[in-house]
């Protein structure tokens, strides 16, 4: 259907398994893996991973990013970007070399894209994010609020911290879009092009942060801002397959280069925002991310959405004692209600 949606289905072919529950984590305690080297994948294209090992520099020459494919004991799992995987073989990174990933750590989060009309399987498309940064233009393009509340609910269901990236502060103030996100306590950062990134970096230190924005918000501007030669590091990834360079149809991660304290951390920069699954998140899943408001939903009818309109939702009652923020209470149910939204 769309063009976001054909980058992923070239990325991944086989349909993402939900991972059982309770069952043991898949560590390195497997003999036949002992040697085995950590690493985290940071690119997928036709069934090669590109990794970068947990043991060599992230960024610069010696980094020697390795590619891999999948060892036949994983079977029809599924490997994306984001996955911390360990690998045998040739991991030396030298061109042609080939190593294969033989074991898949258990995802701590991960953020879905959904099914559509071409492809019925719902997907991972980042494994291990910490941070979703929804990057917006304050102007040109105009911001769509229905757009980051949808990102904003994927984030919230994933289990990731939300951030607000409001880009050309050079064009309009940013107030009347904040004001919108004020009550719910989303973290912002105001910025423009050639300023100071110290804040944006300071928020991105040490976790993995998947940036997502429609085309022209600036995102390019920013990753080539946070991540000097960004653009050479994709370029060299395909050495290895001998295919030309790749323009940003799939998502890929990128290590950030260490700040003043060696703190890193990584961003994934997504093609589009399209692309969330929204049609599995369940409301009462949504409402956790709000404990406060949470709190107050204990009495409600069996099977309430704690949508506008529910009869006797506890988030009514407690607008009505005075003991919830209205405010907060309307902005929650806005993003709830932006679930069914498909204003992409
Ligand atoms: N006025 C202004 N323009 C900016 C700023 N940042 C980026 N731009 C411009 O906005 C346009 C889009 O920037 P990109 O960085 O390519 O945006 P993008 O979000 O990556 O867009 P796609 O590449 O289409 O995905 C370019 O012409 C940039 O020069 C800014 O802070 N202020
Ligand atoms: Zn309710």
């Amino acid at each position: 259907m769309s063009r976001v949606a054909r980058g992923y289905d070239e990325n991944d072919h086989e349909h993402y398994e939900r991972p059982r529950r309770r069952t043991r984590p898949r560590t390195k305690d497997r003999p036949a893996f002992e040697d085995a080297e950590p690493g985290r994948v940071v690119r997928v294209d036709r069934g090669r991973f590109t990794v970068l090992l947990d043991d060599r520099p992230h960024t610069g020459p010696e980094a020697r990013p390795v590619t891999a494919m999948k060892a036949r004991p994983l079977g029809r799992k599924a490997v994306v970007v984001g996955d911390r995987v360990r690998l045998v073989g040739d991991t030396s990174g030298a061109d042609g070399a080939l190593a294969r990933i033989v074991l898949v750590d258990e995802r701590s989060t991960v953020l879905r894209r959904t099914a559509d009309d071409d492809d019925p399987y719902e997907r991972v498309i980042v494994a291990n994010a910490e941070q979703l940064v929804v990057v917006t233009a304050i102007a040109d393009p105009e911001p769509r609020p229905g757009l980051i509340d949808r990102a904003l609910v994927a984030a919230y269901d994933a289990g990731m911290a939300p951030l607000l990236v409001l880009t050309k502060a050079d064009l309009a103030s940013p107030d009347d879009l904040l004001s919108t996100y004020r009550s719910l306590g989303v973290p912002w950062v105001v910025t423009r092009r050639g300023a100071d990134l110290d804040e944006v970096r300071t928020r991105l230190a040490g976790r993995t942060s998947v940036l997502v924005g429609h085309s022209g918000v600036g995102k390019s501007t920013l990753v080539n801002a946070l991540v000097p030669g960004a653009d050479r590091e994709v370029g060299r990834v395909n050495d290895v397959t001998g295919r030309g360079r790749h323009t940003s149809t799939s998502a890929h991660m990128l290590a950030l280069p260490d700040g003043p304290a060696g703190r890193d951390g990584w961003i994934v920069d997504t093609p589009g925002i399209r692309s969330f699954g929204l049609a599995h998140v369940r409301p009462e899943h949504l409402i956790e991310a709000f404990p406060d408001l949470d709190e107050m939903t204990e009495e409600c009818p069996r099977g309430c959405t704690h949508g506008s309109g529910e009869p006797e939702c506890g988030l009514d009652e407690a607008v009505g004692r005075g003991e919830a923020d209205p405010d907060r209470v309307s902005s929650f149910r806005r993003v709830l209600a932006a679930r069914e939204n498909s204003d992409v």
